[in-house]
């Protein structure tokens, strides 16, 4: 998850849950804000104050440059900003100072020393109202390491291994499912929005690959999680209550916080209002932390059990609590299911956009038998590079955000020169400087991957002489699950699950882009969504058919 939603405030917002009166809010706070602070913020060195970045629009003393990036979600950096440098200065809401970077010595020593860097309370707070105060995403420090440490072993490569058979098991569904999908007209309004006539197609049908992508991926954390089956794939079990569904309501919810939640930074109180999307978060949130109240058994080898198994070992001011406990899932729940989907749903449309890589990928897992063990499919070259260079492209949490603890200089990659004539090899910053994180244009630097950095090529990834520089990454020489002790605690599990996922559709069917070609956009939100030009929510409709010789 990111804090992408801060940066793209209007852009694809439902305004039935921001509330029309937001506006009119904004610009009162705006007032009483300019009654209380000075006019500079006293948060920034000279040397940050004369970083190069784009200029103030002429209503910039409200939105600052927030109006000119929320067209641009996919980089969340305004293409023209590139101009900048890799390390830059814009405002947010209310003209507040911010620093960006993608800089690959900054992004590394930043994620490499929380202490120095924490998630800002803007950040914390917004994901504190979905996964609650006690979720790992939201702390820091010793309470943050105390967790971590708690749930490190359900997370080790020995016990991702074990997850194998639930996750072959799912992905079968998934096939079961397309394949009625295909077959069955009446489940066409179930498989994606309306099709365009050019869009019925004999022998295919436009499926929603990011709506089942999500409900395999809630399934494998419930009954990978805590041995619950949510029952997602069935279109008999389809209804809003659904947690799968809900997720999707939730992104739009938590994008309705956005302007209040910028507005905290100056004023905490306003946390307090009871919005509508408040109400939505709640109530999902409500319904995750029941779900992990089911019990477990002591030979069962879900993360809860797991978790609660080294935690009732765990003595003393280790031990967590039953609240943080179940916190943790509904953490797990949030962060581990869209992204992984949004991760599925990209490769799905790489593919079908590049056919040639499709068939090649499509030879290699042909080659293997059906459901191979753990060994084999992690071993496969070509599935693991499509992977690394769609999660490279797009990473579903596309950037991040920190805020410094303590007056320190940065280190840098590149010197940067100031707009007074200085040049720096280093960035001193003082106690409370904002810090934009963006993964995707870190990703898609020139001066590591080359000059087609901005194409699929999965060949890039046997390169010995790629990436050129360090990459701040847990995985696959990408900074999609960042580095450090943040790093996604997920990881090992999302790639199996994405690679037992491709394995088991590849064999099965064909992808193509619909003939309609709407236009696919990335919709950055809490976690990056696909989303189609000119309609609501989250979607990734391909044309889906049955492979020749297995209709
Ligand atoms: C492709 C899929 C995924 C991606 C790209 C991804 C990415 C990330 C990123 C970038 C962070 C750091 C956020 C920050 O500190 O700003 C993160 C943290 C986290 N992720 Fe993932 N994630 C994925 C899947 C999962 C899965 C499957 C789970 C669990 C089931 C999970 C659980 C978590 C948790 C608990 C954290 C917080 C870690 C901490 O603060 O120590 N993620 N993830």
């Amino acid at each position: 998850m990111s804090n992408s939603t801060l940066l793209a405030p209007f852009a694809g917002s439902d305004w039935r849950l921001v509330g029309w009166w937001t506006p009119l809010l904004m610009v009162g706070i705006w007032f009483l804000v300019r009654l209380v602070t000075p006019p500079h913020s006293p948060h920034n060195t000279s040397e940050v104050r004369a970083l190069p970045g784009p200029s103030r629009p002429w209503f910039g003393w409200l939105l600052g440059n927030m109006a000119q990036l929320a067209d641009h979600r996919e980089t969340l950096i305004h293409p023209d900003w590139f101009q900048w440098g890799w390390t830059g200065m814009y405002e947010s809401l209310f003209a507040q100072k911010r620093i960006y970077t993608f800089d690959p010595a900054a992004v590394v020593y930043i994620f490499a020393h929380p202490d120095e860097f924490e998630r800002p309370r803007d950040l914390r707070t917004i994901l504190g109202h979905i996964m609650g105060s006690d979720s790992l995403v939201v702390n820091e420090g010793e309470k943050h390491r105390r967790m971590r440490r708690a749930l490190n072993p359900a997370f080790s490569a020995g016990a991702i291994k074990d997850m194998l058979p639930a996750i072959y098991e799912k992905a079968g569904e998934l096939v079961g499912l397309f394949e009625r999908l295909i077959d069955d007209d009446g489940l066409e309004g179930y498989a994606a929005h309306p099709p365009a006539p050019e869009d019925r197609v004999r022998g295919a049908r436009k499926i929603d690959v990011f709506k089942f992508a999500g409900n395999l991926t809630t399934d494998v954390i419930g009954v990978a999680g805590f041995e619950h089956d949510f029952n997602s794939l069935s279109p008999e079990d389809d209804s809003p209550e659904l947690l799968a569904n809900r997720f999707n309501r939730l992104v739009d919810a938590a994008n309705g916080m956005v302007l209040l939640t910028e507005a905290q930074n100056i004023l905490p109180v306003l946390d307090k209002i009871p919005t509508q999307s408040r109400r939505v978060i709640g109530e999902v949130r409500g319904q995750m932390e029941r779900l992990s109240d089911v019990g477990t058994d002591a030979g069962a080898k879900d993360l809860l059990s797991l978790l609660v198994k080294g935690n009732t070992a765990t003595k003393g001011d280790q031990h967590l609590s039953n609240d943080e406990v179940r916190a943790q899932m509904a953490s797990l729940l949030f962060a581990g299911s869209t992204t992984t989907a949004a991760t599925i749903s990209f490769i799905l449309f790489e593919l079908a956009k590049l056919p040639e890589w499709q068939e090649k990928l499509r030879a290699e897992v042909l080659a293997s038998d059906e459901c191979p063990p753990f060994e084999v499919i992690n071993a496969l070259p070509l599935l693991d590079a499509v992977i690394r260079e769609t999660l490279r492209l797009h990473p579903p949490a596309s950037c991040t955000c920190r805020a410094a603890t303590k007056d320190m200089v940065l280190p840098l990659s590149k010197s940067i020169p100031l707009k007074d004539g200085r040049v720096i090899d280093a960035l001193p910053v003082r106690k409370g400087s904002y810090f934009f994180i963006s993964m995707v244009c870190l990703n898609r630097l020139k001066e590591i991957w080359g000059d087609d950095a901005e194409d699929f090529n999965p060949a890039r990834h046997a390169d010995p002489a790629l990436p050129r520089m360090q990459v701040p990454g847990v995985w696959g020489n990408v900074s999609s699950f960042i580095s450090g002790p943040h790093a996604c605690i997920g990881y090992r599990l999302a790639i199996l699950e994405i690679k037992v996922v491709l394995y088991t559709l590849l064999r099965s069917f064909e992808f193509d882009l619909l003939p309609s070609k709407p236009d696919i956009q990335h919709f950055s939100s809490l976690a990056t969504q696909p989303q189609v030009k000119g309609e609501l929510g989250g979607q990734m409709p391909l044309l889906v058919r049955k492979l020749r010789g297995t209709e």
